[in-house]
This record gives structure tokens, C-alpha cells and sequence, in this order.
């Protein structure tokens, strides 16, 4: 699917996305919290969906209303119960990750709880994406794994039991947050002792384990003492913290992630304002902000929204090692800002659902920006204007809306090849933009029609 963006003036005020990183982890915090629980501002993405799915075939019942879903996942008790008492195992299942990273992530360490024989599969890109964290860690957890040589499908049998462990944290934060929750509620032998914690080297994409245990809080889960993202230790001597609560509630956070688009389309074609995003969150890309500052960007916060317009923007200096996910919205921003912009972290973007380093130097270079990659550090030369061009999102989500941010204030029209990847984290983002006055053209109505194309 084409979707063309013509240059445009951005007016008006707009609500953040509901985060999926914050939806997903509340499905899997409702799952292992084996009880109901009322989760407010569902997000409808497709790795929200995916999230969703998941639970549904580990044993979870999920009630959409309007504008909340409510998980009873009762049933994911007597699966840890039957674990606990070591009963036969039981009949084989497959899990569909589709195309979410964090999903195959952290809900592989979720499904190994059962004792079920579990295959594990995805779409897309996430069958490229590195697994062989599982094949190195989950033997040591006593979880037997097969994989396709560190690739998708996985083969699980659990269950899984906690143990001193020490693992990498380069590659991504994902498997971290996949074995907190894990261990939070798995069953433990009490000859580990009573204190057990998983070491961590070099961990990356510190702020998404503070979202983690924000959720593991929230839903009233054992949550492990922070040693300076060093290591994290559980005290299973403790009581569990809510076992007499009989709900959990829930509201899922305004997403950062996809804010920062509608932010940075603000700063270089509008005077808009975008709502629901807190500046309390722990989400990794809050930073999006300082950067906005350090780029001149004509901003202001207070209760109502952030509101940004449209300025005189220099170059600036930015790190993104632990948000990774902002190189897309930067450098589209840095395109208009005067002089050279340098981001570093680029290495951390090799394994995402693009080589997304390098598809953002083709297809920002489609449009006549210069990006240089130099190791860590990318050189974005900026300040001479952009032109309208053919693009492709290469089945990246945040390339399609980098693209389309930036052809709003680019000479001539862009069209975007495969534009509906978006719908990976944000479904709604070409109708946010347009209700902004974005002019956009060709893509499907709610009916599922074409339109314009
Ligand atoms: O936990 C999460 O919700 C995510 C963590 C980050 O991944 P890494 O930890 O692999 O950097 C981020 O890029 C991804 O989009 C979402
Ligand atoms: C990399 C991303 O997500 P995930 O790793 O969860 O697929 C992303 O949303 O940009």
C-alpha cells in the first residue's frame, strides 16, 4: 500500500497513542498475575494484538469493552499449581509472536512456567531477529530449548526455575524483561536459597526495565531490588506483595515511541499540541524532549499537552543507546536543523525490524539528505531542505512515519512504498496526522477500501 504526503501546515491538538510497550507488558503482568484485571486504554496494534493473542493461548480469557479489556487469567494459577506439583505435562501448543520483538521476548520465559511443550513462531522480520540468548540461558533455567540456529521457531518445555544466573545486556533489554517476570512468580526450589538475582553485563535500554518493574509494581508482582542495573535480586522469603488483591487495574501510558513523531511533525510544520503523554513515565523515549530542546524547538509543556511549532532549529548532539527507538523522529528532526546532528548509539540498531542505521541513510537519501554512519555515531546534515521523493518503509513501522513526518515540510510530494507498516505500533498515525491537516493521500478507509490509489 502507497500513501503520498504532500507538504503541509500541522494546526490542532492531538492524543498520544496508547504505548505498546506499556500495553504489552501489561498483558503479560495480567497473565502471571493469575487473577482479573481491568486494563484501561487498551492499544489495538498489531503487537498489541499480538500480546493479546498470546495470553489468550496460555490459558488467559480476555473481555473487550469499549474502552478497556479484562483479563481473567485464573486459570494460569492452576498451570503453576500443576508445575508446582509436578504433574505430566501437558499437550503441545504454539504461540504466534507476529512481528513483535518484545513479545517473543519476553513471553518465551512467561510460556517455559507451564510444563507444556511450546513452539514458538513469528512473522516478518522477527524471523531474522537473534534468539540465541534462549539457547544459552534457558538450559541454564532448567528449560529444555530447540531453535533454528538461534533463529525462529522455538521449541520450549519448561517449567522454568529461578537461578543465580549472570547474563549480557548488550544485545537488547527484552530478554531482561521477559526473565523478571518470570521470575517473579515462578515456583522456586527452596535449595537456591531464598535470595535469588540475575547478574547483568553491559545492559542497554536501561529505562525500558524501569517501565518493567513499574508494571511488575503495579500489578502486584514480586518485584526485585534494582542493584544499578547490575544485578537484580529477589528476596523470595517475602511475602507476595498483593495476593489478597482480587483485581488488578491498569491504565495503559501514552506512548512516547509514537509521540515523538506527532512531536517532531510539530517542530518542523506546525503549532500543534499533543496530549496524554506524562512526564512522570519511566518510557525510555521521553527523551525526545531534550532533544527538542537542544534543537532549538519552539516548545512548551504545561497541563494541557506539549505543544510545539514550527521555528528556526540547529544541530545539536544527542545520545540514543538507551533509546533506540528515537533515531527515526531525530532524523527527520535533525533534517531541518541547521548543520550537522550527531546521534550515537547506531550499533543498537542492526537487529530491529530493519538494519534501521542504514535504511535510514537510503531512504533519507531518496530524499536528498546526507547521512553518514561512522561506528557508533550517525552525521545527519541538515538545514538544506529536503525533496518530495519514492520511499520505502522496508517493513519498518518507524521508517514509514519518519518519512512521512519529514516530507511534510519537503519540496514537492512523497510517497511512501508499504506505508502500512505503521500499523505495527500505530494504526492510527496517518489519520492522527491528518486530522492535523497533513495532506495525505491513498491507503484503505475503515472499511478496508482503497481510496485514492
Ligand atoms: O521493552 C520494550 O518495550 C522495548 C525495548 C527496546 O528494545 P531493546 O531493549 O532491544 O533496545 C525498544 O527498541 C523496543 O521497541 C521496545
Ligand atoms: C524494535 C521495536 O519493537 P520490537 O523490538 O518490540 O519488535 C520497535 O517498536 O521499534
Amino acid at each position: 500500500m502507497k500513501i503520498t504526503i504532500s507538504p503541509s501546515e500541522l494546526k490542532g491538538d492531538i492524543l498520544a497513542p496508547a504505548s505498546k510497550s506499556s500495553m504489552q507488558r501489561a498483558c503479560a503482568a495480567a497473565l502471571v498475575a493469575a487473577k482479573r484485571s481491568i486494563i484501561y486504554n487498551p492499544g489495538h496494534s498489531n503487537d498489541d494484538k499480538a500480546a493479546m493473542g498470546i495470553i489468550t493461548a496460555l490459558g488467559a480469557v480476555i473481555e473487550k469493552a469499549h474502552e478497556q479489556i479484562t483479563v481473567d487469567s485464573t486459570s494460569f494459577a492452576k498451570v503453576l499449581d500443576t508445575v508446582a506439583k509436578q504433574q505430566e505435562a501437558g499437550e503441545a501448543l504454539t504461540i504466534n509472536c507476529g512481528e513483535s520483538g518484545l513479545s517473543i521476548r519476553m513471553f518465551t520465559p512467561l510460556a517455559a512456567l507451564t510444563n507444556k511443550k511450546i513452539t514458538i513462531t513469528g512473522e516478518g522480520s522477527l524471523v531474522t531477529r537473534p534468539m540465541d540468548f534462549f539457547d544459552e540461558v534457558l538450559p541454564q533455567l532448567g528449560v529444555q530449548v530447540q531453535s533454528n540456529d538461534g533463529k525462529l521457531p522455538l521449541i520450549i518445555q519448561g517449567p522454568l526455575q529461578p537461578k543465580n544466573i549472570s547474563i549480557d545486556g548488550s544485545l537488547s533489554s527484552q530478554f531482561l524483561t521477559g526473565l523478571l517476570l518470570a521470575y517473579s512468580v515462578a515456583q522456586i526450589d527452596p535449595a537456591e536459597g531464598k535470595e535469588i538475582s540475575i547478574k547483568v553485563s553491559n545492559l542497554k535500554s536501561k529505562p525500558y526495565i524501569d517501565l518493567t518493574l513499574d508494571v511488575m509494581k503495579k500489578f502486584g508482582l514480586r518485584v526485585p531490588e534494582n542493584r544499578n542495573y547490575e544485578e537484580f535480586v529477589f528476596d523470595y522469603s517475602k511475602p507476595h506483595p498483593d495476593v489478597e488483591r482480587e483485581c488488578n487495574t491498569y491504565t495503559v501510558e501514552g506512548d512516547w515511541s509514537g509521540g515523538a513523531f506527532l512531536l517532531v511533525a510539530g517542530a518542523i510544520a506546525g503549532d500543534i499540541t499533543v496530549r496524554g503523554l506524562s512526564m512522570a513515565s519511566t518510557q525510555a523515549d521521553k527523551k525526545i524532549t531534550e532533544a527538542l530542546m537542544a534543537a532549538n524547538a519552539g516548545m512548551a509543556i504545561d497541563a494541557k499537552g506539549i505543544h510545539l511549532h514550527k521555528s528556526e532549529l540547529k544541530s545539536f548532539e544527542f545520545d540514543a543507546t538507551d533509546c533506540p527507538d528515537l533515531f527515526p523522529p531525530l532524523v527527520a528532526l535533525a533534517a531541518y536543523c541547521n548543520g550537522v546532528t550527531s546521534i550515537k548509539g547506531v550499533t543498537r540498531l542492526a537487529h530491529k525490524e530493519s538494519n534501521r542505521g542504514l535504511t535510514l541513510q537510503e531512504e533519507f537519501g531518496k530524499m536528498g539528505l546526507r547521512v553518514d554512519l561512522d561506528g557508533d555515531i550517525m552525521h545527519i546534515h541538515g538545514g538544506s531542505g529536503l525533496k518530495g521523493a519514492l520511499v520505502h518503509s522496508r517493513h519498518d513501522h518507524r521508517i514509514a512515519m519518519a518519512c512521512a513526518v519529514a516530507a511534510l515540510r519537503a519540496e514537492g510530494d512523497t510517497t511512501i512504498e508499504e506505508a502500512l507498516a505503521v500499523n505495527k505500533s500505530y494504526p492510527d498515525f496517518y489519520d492522527h496526522i491528518k486530522s492535523l491537516g497533513a495532506k495525505v493521500s491513498g491507503g484503505i478507509d475503515w472499511k478496508g477500501a482503497l481510496v485514492d490509489n
